[in-house]
């Protein structure tokens, strides 16, 4: 889609007296991120601070270097690891001569690319504006777009214009294009909330998956389901919910919900706009919490995981957790932990290990749900059948 490829500078901030692993991890995610987003990484460049200049982010000198670089490797972009105020950005862009966006509007970016469903599209395009709307300078060009030259909510934004009025014509028009997405939105979050009821009156239990992105959500919902949602190893894959019915090996039948996958420090538009698909795992009898247990980060990813269920009111939703990718995990951090958490099991989506075991326990958790669920209202999938005496 993207005319052109963008090449990129990272540039992190590592705070004094912490040590440097850390900091790399994080500027690994975020070249991960780069290239989902279609964005070739150049370089990177590390500053050392205890906090960043709240005026220009960067000091002088590290500014320059940063331009050097820029220069050198002929890059044409600047992604910060950080959150930079739009009085930031502008100081950098001055500075390198080179476009400048934060990690908030980079992940922004992917979720524009990722969303299908209208639904999606609406939430990210309200993510999109709530970015944009103390980012507008009163001229001529989208923010928060990295590279399409699409410019969410239409006119307004893409207009060249000077001056204050300019300015509150385009502030304007982009919280009455935020009203109507977020009227769409609410439509379609009804919509589901009829649909879950009737299932809920049914008691047909319901099963939220969930995880880090890229940990192999949409590739167990596959093989539990026997459905063909996209897998794919990039992040953000999936952006919209999909509901499957499946059941267990003695027949009893649930519904199991794949949907977005978390990431550290997640953007508050995104979970604000992203609020009504969230609510699947709210609503849920369990959440299936997928980890992938060959990262080196999968420790880290559960508590984050945990962290945003907290904040979107989810942590009253029984979890199992499912430790995916068995397949390359390395096996003294596998050991760990399963030491770790008792109570996991440990699955390959790839290769269908473990499979059978995570049926039994899910199995096991949906039985001891109260009031007990539905029996026998569908006979088991036929692939959870043939999988689960083999
Ligand atoms: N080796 C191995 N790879 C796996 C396994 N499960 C998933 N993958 C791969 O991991 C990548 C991500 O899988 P997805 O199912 O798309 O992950 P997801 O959690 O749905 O990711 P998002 O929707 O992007 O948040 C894909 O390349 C999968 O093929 C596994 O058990 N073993
Ligand atoms: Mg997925």
């Amino acid at each position: 889609m993207r005319s052109r490829q963008w090449r990129a500078v990272l540039l992190g901030l590592a705070e004094r007296n912490v040590s440097g692993p850390a900091e790399a991890d994080s500027l690994d995610e975020l070249e991960r991120l780069a290239a989902t987003d279609g964005i070739a990484v150049v370089d990177r460049l590390v500053q050392v601070r205890d906090r960043p200049d709240p005026a220009t982010y960067l000091g002088s000198g590290k500014l320059r270097e940063l331009a050097e670089l820029v220069d050198a490797r002929h890059a044409d972009l600047v992604i910060a690891e950080g959150e930079l105020t739009p009085a930031q950005v502008r100081a950098l862009e001055d500075g390198v001569g080179a476009r400048v966006v934060d990690r908030t509007g980079l992940i922004l970016d992917i979720f524009g690319e990722h969303a299908r469903s209208s639904e999606g599209k609406a939430q990210v395009e309200l993510a999109q504006l709530a970015y944009e709307l103390p980012r507008l300078r009163g001229q001529g060009r989208e923010l928060s777009r990295i590279g399409g030259g699409r410019v969410a909510g239409g006119a307004g934004i893409g207009v060249r214009g000077r001056g204050e009025m300019r300015l509150e014509i385009q502030r304007r028009h982009l919280r009455r294009r935020m009203r109507a997405l977020r009227e769409q939105v609410r439509r379609t979050a009804r919509r589901r909330e009829v649909t879950r009821q009737r299932r809920a009156r049914n008691r047909v239990p319901s099963v939220a998956i969930t995880g880090y992105t890229n940990a192999g959500k949409s590739a167990l919902l596959n093989r539990l389901a026997g459905a063909d949602a996209d897998v794919a190893d990039v992040l953000f894959a999936t952006l919209d919910p999909l509901v499957r019915q499946v059941g267990t090996p003695d027949g009893l039948t649930y519904t199991l919900t794949d949907t977005v996958g978390f990431v550290r420090r997640l953007p508050h538009q995104l979970v604000d706009a992203f609020r009504s698909t969230l609510e699947e795992v709210v609503q849920a009898d369990l959440a299936l919490h997928v980890v992938d247990a060959s990262s080196p980060e999968a420790v880290e990813h559960i508590a984050t995981v945990r962290g945003v269920l907290r904040d979107i009111g989810a942590d009253a939703v029984p979890e199992l957790l499912v430790l995916n990718k068995a397949d390359l995990a390395d096996p003294d951090r596998m050991t760990g932990l399963r030491r770790e958490h008792p109570g996991a099991v440990a699955v390959s989506a790839r290769t269908g290990e473990g499979l059978d075991d995570l049926r039994g326990a899910l199995q096991e958790r949906l039985r001891a749900l109260s009031p007990p669920p539905s029996v026998g209202t569908r006979p088991t999938t036929q692939r959870a059948q043939a999988e689960g005496t083999s």
